[in-house]
């Protein structure tokens, strides 16, 4: 199924981008004046194969969530259980994602890869084992992008990696199957009717993996690689790039094998997070990055397909170090840089209106001609 989805992943529509630039020589604005917003109205008419590219009007953020072995290192300072914690937030509503989702009209769809504690909450809904048509009625598929819900996938591959300094985090298989669980929710929120997915991630030490996913697919220094999270202090930082260097060293992970990277020195919601940025470039829908964590996850993908930066759109610049590192590699610009260091997706939800700006223009900016405007 991965080897599929990676084989369905083309590169942008040539014809569909030389429209969109066409036109925006001809909408009513001095040329270049939208900046950034111009060519990312490009791409994604390239990527939709279309001009005007759709509306991405109905949005879905799935926010993959897992624990990690490497937390009994000492790399971050809180308690493994906040991660089971957040997600009983998130299904009530109480994160900063949630606020954010809910300005946007965006749907929450929390997915429960490898979390290591119970989730204190009831009633999650198992995704199709199968990975064919979704499990969810017609009536539920409506349910699925209801901003008012937010919803759990249950689809935990192990209860937390392993710990990367001792072991790989993940056996080949286990990475391949969190990969694999991101590509069918992909799949089940693009049928659901969404025209644009986002980012998400919760896991209590996950920059720490991310941080040796950066390292590994970029070649940089786990020292210039590794941030702070949630805000570790000098000694727990210290720390922090000790376990990635130590990780890298025990696995040598090789970057032309993501699979292996992934399984090695990443986590699970980093490698469903992979899955989820394949399965929707695979489908041609633009998938919206959040913070370090995604910037780590779409190294992964783009070393599985490296026309899967297509559908990408960095929708911030995470005060993580490793995030501009990830970008920097994919040759991405982030669209807004406000020193946001959260995760959860919150900075993929505020890029969104731009994302939606730039190809509204596309659809209802008049042209020179129809508005009668003078041309220089
Ligand atoms: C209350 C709380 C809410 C969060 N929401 C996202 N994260 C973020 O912080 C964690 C990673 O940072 P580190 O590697 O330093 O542990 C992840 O769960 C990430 O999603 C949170 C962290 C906390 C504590
Ligand atoms: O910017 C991020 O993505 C981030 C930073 C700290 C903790 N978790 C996520």
């Amino acid at each position: 199924m991965l080897e599929s989805t990676i084989a369905a992943i083309r590169p942008l529509d040539d014809a569909a981008m030389a429209a969109a630039r066409e036109l925006h020589g001809r909408l009513t604005k001095p040329a270049g004046s939208l900046g950034a917003l111009e060519e990312l109205s490009v791409r994604l008419a390239g990527l939709a194969g279309a001009c005007p590219p759709p509306l991405p009007e109905r949005a879905a953020v799935a926010i993959f969530a897992g624990d990690h072995g490497v937390h009994a290192q000492g790399v971050s300072p809180w308690p493994q259980e906040v991660t089971a914690q957040m997600i009983a937030n998130f299904l009530a509503g109480g994160a900063v994602v949630n606020a954010f989702a809910r300005q946007a009209g965006a749907a929450v769809t929390v997915v429960d890869v490898g979390v290591a504690t119970p989730i204190p909450t009831a009633g999650t809904e198992p995704l199709d084992p199968a990975g064919g048509a979704s499990v969810l009625d017609p009536a539920g598929s409506a349910r699925l992008l209801d901003p008012a819900v937010p919803r759990l996938v249950d689809a935990n591959v192990r209860p937390g990696t392993a710990d990367l300094t001792v072991t790989a985090a993940l056996t080949r298989d286990e990475a391949r199957a969190a990969v694999e669980t991101g590509v069918r929710v992909a799949d089940e929120l693009i049928d659901a009717g969404a025209g644009i997915l986002l980012t998400g991630d919760m896991g209590i030490g996950n920059t720490t993996p991310a941080a040796a996913l950066i390292a590994a697919f970029t070649g940089a220094d786990p020292a210039a690689a590794t941030g702070r999270g949630t805000g570790v202090d000098d000694a727990t930082y210290q720390r922090k790039v000790d376990v990635v260097r130590a990780a890298l060293e025990r696995h040598r992970p090789d970057p032309t094998d993501p699979l292996g990277v992934l399984a090695t020195v990443g986590g699970l919601e980093h490698a469903a997070l992979a899955g989820l940025i394949l399965g929707a470039a695979a489908r041609r829908v633009p998938v919206l990055l959040d913070g370090v964590i995604a910037g780590s996850a779409a190294l992964a993908a783009a070393a599985f397909a490296p026309d899967a930066v297509g559908a990408m759109v960095a929708g911030h610049r995470s005060a993580e170090p490793g995030a501009t590192l990830a970008l920097r590699k994919l040759a991405l610009d982030a669209l807004i840089d406000l020193g946001l260091r959260l995760g959860e997706g919150t900075g993929a939800l505020l890029a969104l209106p731009v994302v939606t700006g730039a190809v509204r223009v596309l659809h209802e900016v008049a042209t020179f001609d129809s508005a009668g405007v003078a041309e220089k």
